[in-house]
C-alpha cells in the first residue's frame, strides 16, 4: 500500500476525555470513514491529526514525515467544519485564498490556475465577488470545501460536511466530494454519525466508541458482519437476536432464547466469536433485513432456515419496503419496491420467513 497517513498508539486527554490507541493507516486512495455517536470523540480525532490538540503519546506520520508536534500551518492539511465560518467583510475568492494570501502565495499562478478549475468543477465561478451573507447553505459549503483544498494538501479532513444540507443538495455534494477524491488524488477523512453516507463514501470505516475505535475496516464488510453489538447497534443492525450456540454432531447451531429456532449449521466464517471460543455460551445473532427472505410459499432450498410469521406493518421507502412481521419473535425484512409490488401484501397476512446459514452473523454477548 501506498501509505499517505499513519497513525499509531495515538492518545489525548481532553479535560475528562480521552482519545484511546488510535491506529489509522490510510493511502492516498482512501476516502476514510470516521463514524459514531455524538460525543464520541470524532471531532477531537480530527483536530488533533490537524494540530490543534496535542496528543499525550503516540505518533502521526504524514507522507513518511512525522508532523506529531508540528504547528497546523506546517501540517498540509485541509480541514472542514460543517458551519465553517466564512469572513463575512471577504468576497468569496478572497475567503478561499485567505490561507494563500496569509502566506503570501495568492498570487501565484499555480494556486490561481487551481482556483479556476475548482470553481468550476464545483459550480461556484460565479459567485466569487458575492459576499457570505446572501450564499446559500450548499455554497457556503462548497465555498469552505473549496478554501480547504486550493493549496493541495495530500490530506483533506471533514467534520460532517454534509448534515446541514437538504436531502437533493447533500447527494450532489456527495457526487462533488467522490470527484474531488478522484480527480485532485487527495486521501479524505470524512467523520459523520450517519452509516448510509459512510456506506455511500467510504472505501474504508471506522466506528468510534468513547474515544476508541470498535472496528475498522471495508464499510460492506462492517455492515454485514459487525465485530460488537454496539457496532451492530449503531449500523441498526435489524434482526438481532439473542441465543446460545450449540454443539450438535460435531456441527454449530445457534438456538433462539425464548423461542423455537434453531438456526444452522452455521458456517464456519459467520463470525470470529464462535471459532475463538466453541462451547454453549451466549451470543447475538444477526440476520440484516436484506438477508431476511419473505414470501407466500415456502422456500425452494432445503438449506433455507424458515418460519411462519404475520405481517404487522409496512413501511414505504423510496428504494424498498420494510416489513415488519411477528411470529417466533420480532422481524424487518426489506423487500424491492418490485417484489414488494409482486406480493401485494397486507397486515395481518400470515408468510414464510426463511434465510440461508450463510447469511447469519455471530456476535459475542458483550
Ligand atoms: N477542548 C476540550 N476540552 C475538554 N473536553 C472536550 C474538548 N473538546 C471536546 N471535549 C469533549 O470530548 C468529547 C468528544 O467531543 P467531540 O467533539 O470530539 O465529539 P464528536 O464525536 O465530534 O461529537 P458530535 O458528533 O456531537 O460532534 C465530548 O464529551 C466533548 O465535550
Amino acid at each position: 500500500m501506498n501509505t499517505l497517513l499513519e497513525i499509531s498508539g495515538l492518545h489525548l486527554n481532553a479535560g475528562k476525555f480521552a482519545l484511546k490507541n488510535i491506529n489509522i493507516s490510510m493511502a492516498r486512495s482512501d476516502y476514510f470513514m470516521v463514524l459514531g455517536p455524538t460525543g464520541c470523540g470524532k471531532t477531537l480525532l480530527l483536530e488533533t491529526i490537524a494540530g490543534l490538540y496535542m496528543p499525550a503519546g503516540g505518533a502521526i506520520i504524514l507522507q513518511g514525515r512525522d508532523i506529531t508536534r508540528l504547528p497546523p500551518e506546517q501540517r498540509s492539511i485541509g480541514l472542514a467544519y460543517q458551519d465553517s465560518l466564512l469572513y463575512p467583510f471577504l468576497t468569496v475568492k478572497e475567503n478561499i485564498l485567505f490561507g494563500s494570501r496569509g502566506r503570501g502565495k495568492a498570487g501565484d499562478p499555480q494556486i490561481r490556475r487551481h482556483l479556476e478549475q475548482l470553481v468550476e468543477a464545483m459550480n461556484i465561478s460565479g459567485l466569487l465577488d458575492r459576499y457570505p451573507a446572501g450564499l446559500s447553505g450548499g455554497e457556503r459549503q462548497r465555498v469552505s470545501l473549496a478554501r480547504a483544498i486550493v493549496k493541495r494538501p495530500p490530506l483533506l479532513l471533514l467534520d460532517e460536511p454534509l448534515s446541514a444540507l437538504d436531502p437533493r443538495t447533500r447527494g450532489a455534494m456527495q457526487e462533488l466530494l467522490r470527484q474531488i477524491h478522484l480527480r485532485e488524488g487527495l486521501g479524505i477523512i470524512h467523520v459523520t454519525h450517519d452509516f448510509t453516507e459512510a456506506m455511500q463514501l467510504g472505501t474504508c470505516m471506522a466506528v468510534l466508541k468513547n474515544g476508541a475505535i470498535e472496528q475498522r475496516g471495508a464499510p460492506c464488510d462492517i455492515f454485514f458482519h459487525p465485530a460488537t453489538v454496539y457496532v451492530a447497534g449503531f449500523l441498526q443492525g435489524e434482526n438481532l437476536l439473542a441465543g446460545t450456540i450449540l454443539t450438535i454432531n460435531g456441527r454449530r447451531w445457534f438456538r433462539q432464547d425464548n423461542g423455537p429456532l434453531l438456526f444452522g449449521p452455521l458456517p464456519l466464517d459467520c463470525g470470529a466469536a464462535i471459532a475463538d471460543n466453541p462451547g454453549s455460551q451466549k451470543r447475538k445473532m444477526l440476520i440484516r433485513a436484506g438477508n431476511l427472505r419473505l414470501g407466500r410459499q415456502p422456500p425452494e432450498s432445503a438449506n433455507s432456515i424458515s418460519w411462519t410469521a404475520s405481517v404487522s406493518r409496512i413501511a414505504l421507502n423510496r428504494t424498498h419496503a420494510d416489513v415488519y412481521c411477528h411470529g417466533s419473535g420480532n422481524w424487518q425484512a426489506s423487500l424491492s419496491l418490485a417484489r414488494w409490488r409482486e406480493l401485494q401484501l397486507s397486515a395481518g397476512e400470515r408468510v414464510n420467513l426463511w434465510v440461508n446459514p450463510e447469511n447469519l452473523h455471530i456476535i459475542p454477548e458483550n
